[in-house]
């Protein structure tokens, strides 16, 4: 990568650059990468919010396409530097057919590979998930793993199924020859369940239980605990490994990262709670209040209503036999093979990525604050 100390000349990709994480990537990049020349954004949907960063001194390009055109990907990389890919249909309640999931994730990824080969660029990282690894069918617990514990990853679900799919695809291209010769340096980032400013799912909690009158009803053991990382840390990542790629690229080329800051290890519901409590919601019960057998059943119903209203109408509650798995089987990483491979040190303390998330739930509509 061509580097001067006055002039930025680094030309930057980020495909779904317009989703939650992708906002937070889009925006940490222009805040944090002085070698930036043109931030090229890339999204099926553009945001509004990409107008008011045309007036800083980087050039923001916003490209409306579709990952699956691979000739709209190829126009999109030619003459970046750098891409960063994490556009994907992230859907766990059958909003998605199977099909599309997987044309979205992995021919979408394939794409978005054979485009950096075609034009020559060299540095490709790829956001791909703890779902990878786990929790696999069997419900086996991942208790502070690291990327070398050993876990049996089998995966039944799309979603998961096509994340691990794509993300074999970006480590299998690590070492491939780009237009001109050089090697295609990529890596994979792993990041758990993200939360923070412009979380839908974590919108869709604090709906809910504006619905029961502020109350939450807890489902899920307080013992079963669930990683959680910070957008911004997760979007911080990106940027440095993305800096730091070059450099380092016999260490970091084909590796995979977890993303992991400094939040705490609890269960799904009792870490929302640290937002949603302080935004007037409560969680009613210090122990689920149906027995898991009654979940299992009520989840399972979902999924067959989901099947028969189909062709009716689209039925996606939050409840479903996938959901309810992952949220009932404790998953939580705990590695520092980030710091040690490229200095790695979440940006945003617990205490600030909670404040930043508190004020944010508290700007929703409905909120009382
Ligand atoms: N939300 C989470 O907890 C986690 C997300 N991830 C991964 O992070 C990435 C971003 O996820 P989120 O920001 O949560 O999702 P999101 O749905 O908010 O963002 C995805 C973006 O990709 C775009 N996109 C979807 N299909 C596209 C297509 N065919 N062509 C171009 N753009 C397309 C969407 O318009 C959207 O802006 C995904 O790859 C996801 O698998 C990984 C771990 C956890
Ligand atoms: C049973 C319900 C009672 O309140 C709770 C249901 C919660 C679920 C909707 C979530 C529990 C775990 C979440 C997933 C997890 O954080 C890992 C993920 C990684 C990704 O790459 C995409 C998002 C997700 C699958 C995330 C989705 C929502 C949950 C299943």
């Amino acid at each position: 990568m061509a580097e001067s100390a006055q002039v930025p000349t680094l030309v930057y990709l980020v495909t779904g650059g317009c989703g939650f994480l992708g906002e937070h990537i889009v925006r940490m990049l222009l805040e944090r990468e002085p070698r930036l020349r043109e931030l090229r954004v890339f999204d099926l949907h553009l945001s509004p919010w990409l107008e008011e960063l045309q007036t800083g001194p980087v050039q923001v390009t916003a490209i409306q396409g579709d990952v699956t055109q691979a000739h709209q990907v190829t126009a999109a990389v030619a003459g970046s530097h750098v891409v960063i890919h994490t556009a994907g249909l992230v859907d766990v309640f059958g909003k998605a057919s199977p099909k599309t999931i997987h044309q979205v994730n992995v021919q979408g990824t394939q794409n978005v590979i054979e485009a950096c080969i075609r034009t020559g660029t060299q540095f490709l990282i790829y956001t791909s998930s703890m779902e990878v690894v786990g929790p696999n069918v069997k419900g086996h617990p991942f208790y502070r793993g690291n990327e070398d514990t050993p876990y049996e990853a089998v995966h039944r679900h799309p979603y998961p199924c096509s994340k691990a799919l794509a993300e074999q695809l970006v480590l299998e291209a690590n070492g491939r020859k780009v237009n001109g010769g050089l090697p295609l340096v990529t890596c994979a980032l792993r990041p758990t369940g993200i939360y923070g400013e412009g979380h839908q799912i974590m919108r869709d909690f604090y709906n809910q239980g504006l619905r029961f009158g502020g109350r939450l009803f807890r489902a899920i053991p307080a013992s079963v605990e669930h990683g959680r990382v910070y957008v911004g840390n997760v979007a911080w990542m990106h940027v440095l490994v993305a800096r730091e790629l070059e450099q380092r690229a016999a260490l970091m080329g084909g590796q995979v990262y977890f993303c992991y800051d400094k939040s705490p290890y609890k269960s799904y519901e009792d870490f929302n709670m640290e937002f949603l409590g302080p935004c007037g919601l409560r969680l009613i019960g210090t122990h689920p209040l149906l027995p898991y057998w009654l979940l299992v059943l009520l989840a399972t119903l979902n999924a067959l209503l989901q099947w028969l209203l189909r062709p009716l109408v689209l039925y996606t509650p939050l409840l479903n036999p996938y959901t309810l798995a992952m949220a009932n089987t404790t998953f939580t990483v705990s590695t520092n093979k980030a710091q040690r491979h490229f200095g790695y040190k979440p940006l945003f303390s617990w205490e600030e990525s909670k404040a930043r998330t508190i004020l944010w739930v508290q700007t929703l509509e409905g909120s009382a604050r």
